[in-house]
């Protein structure tokens, strides 16, 4: 549906040129939930705003359901980017102008006759809870709210696309759970695809189903949330997804415990989780394992595991250990590698 195809940016900062984006290719798919994580300065803003032309590329191909928009003229860009509503970090909303003046505004200024604006406030309005909140002004409401409004004020386009461009960042972390929950039924019940740019992972975890990683104006990896989650193959990723308690182990501790055994990391997906594997490694070898951390972290549609186990034995019956997890669909790993 939208292809950004060796997309590069380059900014003249004075004297100096920054490569904002760096030929980066991505493709969201109708449907489904596309998230960017990056640190600040990663070029993620940069990314998003090209999709709606706000920011021009330097060069590359932005293609709207197989249409190239760098190539369209004003008026057939306007129609394109009627498809595409977007939410910003600070909900940039009329102060003057009431909750419903807020939504209405903009379909006055696209032409939809009056009626029809009216039933797409009250309609949106109620979308995201907000039914009650008609006649109060932005200063009266809570940062959530006003991010709802903001939310309705795009839905009432009856877009395709939803770009959020930091949509939670500014909310507290309940607030922020609420938001993404409204976008998941946004998503599910109007079918519409979004597409978002954050530098908080829960926001990937809860609600994406692909995620791609932003560094330094590069993608330097993307897929599947779950599979990036339980295999991260960059080191930026890595820094993003892994579980410090299970992933960093104290120099000392580490070098106690290999006097006498294997220090692994073990991460499994939700089936894996069911098998009682480490008192299935115990019975069939002549190790001891304990665990020393662990924790699950829950993706949208299924959960990840993370252990530490020292498995505690002869160097032999450890390695049958492993190649029996990692038979089992374990993904096992050395810690003091990470
Ligand atoms: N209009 C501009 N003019 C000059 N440089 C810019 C402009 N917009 C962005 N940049 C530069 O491009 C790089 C990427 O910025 P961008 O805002 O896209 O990153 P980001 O990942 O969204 O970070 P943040 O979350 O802090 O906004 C930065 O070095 C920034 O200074």
């Amino acid at each position: 549906m939208i292809s950004l195809e060796h997309v590069s940016k380059t900014f003249q900062q004075g004297k100096k040129k920054v490569e904002a984006l760096k030929d980066v290719s991505i493709e969201i798919q109708k449907g489904e939930i596309f998230g960017v994580i990056g640190f600040s300065g990663a070029g993620k803003s940069t990314l998003i705003r090209c999709v709606n032309l706000l920011e021009r590329p330097s060069s590359g191909r932005v293609l709207i359901d197989g249409v190239d928009i760098l190539n369209l003229k004003k008026k057939e860009l306007q129609t394109v980017r009627r498809k595409i509503g977007m939410v910003f970090q600070h909900y940039n909303l009329l102060k003057t102008a009431t909750v419903y003046k807020n939504i209405a505004i903009p379909l006055r200024l696209e032409g939809v006759p009056a009626p029809e604006i009216d039933r797409r406030v009250k309609k949106y309005l109620k979308i995201v809870g907000l039914e009650d909140k008609a006649k109060s002004y932005p200063s009266e409401l809570s940062g959530g709210q006003r991010q709802r409004v903001a939310i309705a004020r795009a839905l009432a386009h009856e877009p395709e696309v939803l770009l959020s461009d930091e949509a939670t960042s500014a909310l507290d972390p309940t607030t922020t759970e609420q938001i993404l929950d409204l976008l998941l039924k946004i998503n599910k019940e109007l079918g519409i695809t979004i597409f978002l740019i954050t530098h908080e992972l829960d926001v990937i975890q809860k609600i994406c189903d692909r995620v791609a990683v932003m560094e330094a104006g590069a993608i330097v990896e993307q897929g599947r949330v779950v599979d990036v989650f339980s295999k991260p193959q960059h080191p930026r990723t890595r820094s993003f997804v892994r579980n410090k308690a299970v992933f960093q182990v104290p120099e000392h501790i580490r070098e106690e415990l290999e006097k006498t055994g294997r220090l692994v990391a073990l991460t499994f997906l939700g089936e894996s989780s069911k098998d009682p594997f480490l008192a299935a490694i115990t019975r069939k070898f002549d190790i001891l394992p304990s665990i020393l951390a662990g924790g699950i972290d829950d993706l949208k549609d299924q959960s990840i595991g993370n252990l530490l186990v020292h498995l505690k034995g002869d160097p032999n019956e450890t390695l049958k250990a492993i190649a029996y997890l990692q038979a089992e669909n374990i993904i096992v790993e050395e810690v003091n590698r990470l």
